[in-house]
């Protein structure tokens, strides 16, 4: 088994650096982040897993700079920063809450674009809208659309900067199996087109091991990161090859053993 633990990452640029980050919340006596690090590379799929509760969105909020950590600090390209930087988009689990019911798909596609030019920006709101298979819904509103189109709707919305970095929280945690599966191939063709690098957090290992060049796992809170599990399956992987395949299993069984160990439970 390919395993990294503690700092160690793969050989690469580096893109985003985490170091020792701490995170207590008013009111709770054991702190949520207890000094994570790690190091994502350019180009890299990262994916990150932990047991329920143990601080993966405080992470993420940490890392995007929503949020400032108690000690500890993020950087991008060896720069640190505070708060969200324009190279950085955010894909929340809740569509729903995320976007702008009384705005069209192209309106919250658009919503937030600085781009001045209103030719280049329709421009912009365009490719992104089509990128995701929304055309022909771009003048709909959320609420006349299926779950799987707004989440569709919401990753336009995120890759319309041209980020270079795209972190995920649970995407698709409220959609059903099937739409999941179509979300996670777009997904993936599309950072693999436009070179970006992307941070997913999720609960489901098949996602993360299926989806990730690499995968980092958090102890139970407070989350440190206890193993990183280099994932070497060719690309582009394919939802039945790829899971059929006897090294995906050995992998997941990995993970997923991790994973339930620090969650306390016999494996
Ligand atoms: N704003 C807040 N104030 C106080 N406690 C919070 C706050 N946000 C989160 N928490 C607590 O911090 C802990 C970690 O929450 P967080 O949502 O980061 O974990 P998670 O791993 O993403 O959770 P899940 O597995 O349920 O998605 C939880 O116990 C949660 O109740």
């Amino acid at each position: 088994m390919t395993a990294l633990t503690g700092t160690e990452t793969m050989m690469g640029t580096e893109l985003l650096k985490a170091e020792n980050l701490t995170k207590a919340y008013a009111g709770n006596a054991t702190p949520v982040l207890g000094g994570v690090d790690f190091a994502q590379t350019e180009g890299e799929f990262l994916s990150v897993v932990g047991p329920s509760g143990c601080g993966k969105t405080t992470l993420l909020r940490c890392l995007s700079g929503l949020m400032r950590p108690d000690a500890g600090g993020v950087s991008h390209r060896g720069e640190s920063f505070t708060r969200p930087p324009e190279w950085l988009s955010i894909v929340f689990q809740d569509y729903n809450r995320s976007l702008f019911p009384w705005l069209t798909v192209r309106g919250n596609v658009g919503f937030g674009l600085r781009e001045r030019d209103r030719a280049k920006k329709a421009a912009m709101v365009d490719d992104a809208i089509d990128a995701v298979g929304l055309s022909h819904a771009a003048d709909l509103h959320p609420w006349q659309i299926s779950g799987g189109m707004q989440q569709r709707c919401a990753l336009a919305r995120s890759l319309v900067s041209s980020p270079g970095l795209l972190l995920l929280d649970e995407p698709f945690a409220s959609v059903d199996a099937q739409t999941r599966i179509d979300l996670q191939d777009l997904l993936m063709k599309l950072v693999a087109e436009r070179g970006i690098s992307a941070l997913l957090v999720t609960h489901d290992i098949d996602e993360a091991v299926f989806m990730g060049d690499r995968v980092v796992v958090l102890s139970t809170r407070p989350a440190r990161v206890v193993e990183e599990v280099i994932v070497d399956l060719p690309k582009p992987r394919d939802q039945l090859a790829t899971k059929e395949s006897p090294r995906f299993l050995e992998l997941r069984h990995h993970v997923y053993t991790s994973v339930r160990r620090q969650a306390g439970a016999a494996v």
